[in-house]
């Protein structure tokens, strides 16, 4: 009976494992993959993948490489394409799905985000470079869940939305305004140190210094060296990932000499500020911090693996915080400083929100949100306009998938392209690629005559902008009350103008990015030159005031 049933188990699979290949064959056969530009042979598209606007440039594809329609005219026959929320493209053999719509992105990245979490293969920053413990580019695992789970954590939001790191919020963006305040025309570096110096506070507790900190240094360098080694392309081992194996000294393996070389860093970031944090935990100065808090919560697992745990998780708060938190309130500077008459409009709303009957101003703080609904929207609008992460991140796909009719391979690469959904003229309404906050401003039905707020049906930009599913920003609470507050209390106590000419859109009239902005996968505007000064007498008064009491 025994021996039966082996022969009928191998029978049954002989018979299952080729029909398998068949169905998964036939599979790919009836549904094509999404439409998209022809490719040439071997390498497909491989020189059509911009490296530079990517936004603009894989919406274009969106609207040409649709599907067609076909207008009869008399006896004319015209087709039109009629564009697609979804397209493909491949490079060397790699799948990649570009996704330009909302409502694609949640069905596919949340909705089924079981086969849609992974991350590509980083090879140059991750496995050569030693950045493999970052969890922002780790694969679809447990170890990745277990890095998130605990960053989640600390870093929740109260009930309110609020960052529950607010307090640190304010002291860090109050020294900011003090330092403006003394040196305005250090204001781009200032902001880096100040995004990064609360990063690094929240995440090691250490005391960081007004300016300079040697940690914060440190740690800014190793990001730089970071980032601009994770673009896509930048090295041919990305996609032929066997190169991996040449020698070092092996003619054309400068890359893997240049890894060498930085590898280092990667431990260093790890080790460095971790030991250093656990030695001041006792001393005056340190705060409460991830870091300290991860350790007072210890769970039952092997004590080497939770620290391993902890030391990656805090080393990915930096590189993962800093640059885009930074780009984005500098964005918003941008646009504020080119836009004086909204900048006017919400001093105006300030002025008449935060002063009180004695005629004196005060700072702004979380609670006063709901009285400054055109500071809101300004910020909401300077993240649709100009989005830090303008195609998000990449994700993978771990399974076969078949939607709208059209076969997503497993291994295919993901991208969302979040600037489009957020340029989308059904949603935001016309002229989407100019800064105009008022499209997110309502009339208040409940207010007084003329009272307004924000419009709660329109898409808060944040829904998109944080990307999407099981990967979605963990950290976008601190980001966006951080971005808040430094908004807030620049117009509360500046005026910033730049030169008209300096003034553009995000896109410009070609339709790529505008040369004012960088073009890659980070958007921020370019180092500008403006004008920045205490705005009254009453923001003069509050500056003293605060200086006297740090
Ligand atoms: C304006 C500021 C920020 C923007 C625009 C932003 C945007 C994003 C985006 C688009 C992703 C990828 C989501 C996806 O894959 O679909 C992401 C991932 C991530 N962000 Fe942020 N982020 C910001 C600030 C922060 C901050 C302050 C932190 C840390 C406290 C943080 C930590 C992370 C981490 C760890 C990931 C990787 C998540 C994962 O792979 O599971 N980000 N962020």
């Amino acid at each position: 009976m025994a021996i039966m049933s082996v022969w009928s188990a191998q029978a049954i699979l002989l018979l299952l494992v080729p029909s398998y290949f068949i169905y998964a064959k036939w599979r790919r056969k009836t549904y094509p993959l999404p439409p998209g530009p022809k490719g040439w042979p071997i390498i497909g598209n491989a020189l059509d993948i911009p490296l530079t606007s990517m936004g603009p440039v894989y919406a274009s594809w969106a609207k040409l490489f649709g599907e067609i329609m076909i207008l009869l005219t008399g006896d004319l026959v015209l087709t039109s394409p009629i564009g697609s929320s979804i397209i493909s493209a491949s490079a060397l053999g790699q799948t990649i799905i570009i996704i330009d719509s909302y409502d694609v992105a949640i069905e596919l990245l949340e909705k089924r985000a079981a086969k849609y979490s992974s991350r590509p293969r980083a090879i140059m920053a991750g496995e050569l470079m030693g950045w493999d413990n970052v969890f922002a580019i780790m694969p679809y695992s447990d170890r990745w869940r277990n890095h998130r789970k605990r960053l989640v954590k600390y870093f929740r939001p109260d009930a309110n939305g609020i960052s529950v790191h607010s307090p640190r919020a304010y002291e860090f963006v109050h020294r900011l305004v003090l330092d403006i305040n003394e040196t305005p025309n250090e204001l781009y570096d200032l902001v880096r140190h100040t995004v990064g110096g609360l990063g690094l506070s929240l995440t090691y507790g250490l005391p960081i210094q007004r300016r300079n900190d040697p940690l914060v240094k440190f740690a800014d360098t190793i990001a730089r060296i970071l980032s601009d080694n994770i673009i896509p392309g930048k090295y041919l081992v990305e996609v032929l990932p066997a190169l991996r194996y040449l020698p070092s000294w092996f003619p054309g393996a400068g890359f893997k000499r240049y890894a060498e070389s930085v590898r280092w860093m990667s431990t260093d970031f790890k080790i460095q500020p971790y030991e250093r944090a656990v030695e001041a935990f006792e001393t005056e100065g340190a705060q409460p911090c991830f870091v300290s808090d991860s350790l007072a919560s210890f769970e039952s697992r092997e004590a080497r693996a939770v620290i391993e745990e902890i030391q990656d998780v805090a080393a990915t708060i930096y590189v993962a915080a800093a640059d885009t938190t930074t780009d984005a309130i500098l964005s918003f500077i941008y646009a504020l400083a080119t836009h004086p008459e909204l900048r006017k409009k919400i001093q105006n709303e300030i002025d008449t929100a935060l002063t009180d009957e004695s005629g004196s101003l005060r700072l702004p703080t979380f609670e006063d949100q709901e009285k400054l609904p055109h500071l809101t929207a300004s910020v909401m609008e300077s993240q649709r306009w100009a989005p830090v992460t303008p195609i998000g991140v990449p994700h993978l796909t771990t399974e076969h998938d078949v939607f709208d009719g059209y076969f997503i391979p497993k291994g295919t690469v993901i991208v969302a392209n979040q600037w489009s959904m957020l340029n989308d003229e059904r949603v935001y309404g016309p002229s989407p690629h100019s800064f105009n906050p008022d499209r997110f401003i309502t009339s208040d039905s409940d207010g007084p005559e003329g009272a307004v707020k924000v419009n709660p049906s329109i898409r808060h930009p944040n829904r998109i902008a944080f990307g999407f599913g099981r990967r979605v920003c963990p950290g976008s609470h601190l980001a966006q009350s951080t971005l808040w507050l430094t908004a807030a209390c620049l117009l509360t106590l500046f005026d910033f103008e730049m030169p008209l000419s300096e003034k553009a859109d995000y896109i410009g009239p070609d339709g790529k990015v505008d040369q004012r902005f960088d073009p890659g996968l980070l958007c921020q505007p370019r180092r500008y030159s403006r004008d920045i000064k205490v705005r009254s007498s009453k923001a003069a008064s509050l500056l003293e005031g605060l200086r006297m009491g740090m």
